[in-house]
């Protein structure tokens, strides 16, 4: 089960995302926002992040204008690395080396054919389970 959500500047972008998962039969849980009309994307951002958190949903992708915002928001759930990527080899290296547990894209940024190539990769790489990463990413959750 992914957790999505966006705040009125992903708004768009993430129906587009939502489609692809449609389409891939990926389950989804949609935290808002339901329209273009102006909101706060810390409130969207917390929600799907606190879904992961909890182990609701296995991941999460976040969507605001430039992503930066909701990132930010998203990463401030205890045991949430919310990645904000803008092509997929990131999108590839901080499943490999971070586990990132979500994934933070800008509407702003991105077109739609990357971003769905980025949530393609995003979803589809494994955690490399490397000690080294696997070390770092302990040290992350201890601070
Ligand atoms: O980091 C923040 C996001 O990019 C927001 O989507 C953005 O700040 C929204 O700005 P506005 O309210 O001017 O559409």
């Amino acid at each position: 089960m992914i957790a999505i959500a966006s705040d009125h500047g992903g708004y768009d972008l993430k129906e587009k995302v939502k489609k692809y998962l449609e389409e891939n039969n990926i389950p989804f849980q949609d935290f808002g926002c339901d329209s273009k009309a102006s909101c706060d994307y810390p409130v969207f951002g917390h929600a799907a992040a606190k879904a992961v958190a909890a182990g609701t949903c296995e991941k999460g992708i976040v969507i605001c204008t430039t992503g930066i915002g909701i990132s930010i928001s998203a990463n401030k759930v205890k045991g949430i690395r919310c990645a904000l990527c803008s092509e997929p080899l990131s999108a590839k290296m901080t499943r490999l080396h971070n586990d990132a547990n979500m994934l933070a894209m800008g509407a702003g940024i991105v077109g739609e054919n990357l971003a769905l190539e980025i949530v393609e990769t995003f979803l589809n790489t494994p955690f490399s389970g490397e000690e080294r990463h696997s070390r770092r990413i302990s040290l992350i959750e201890e601070i």
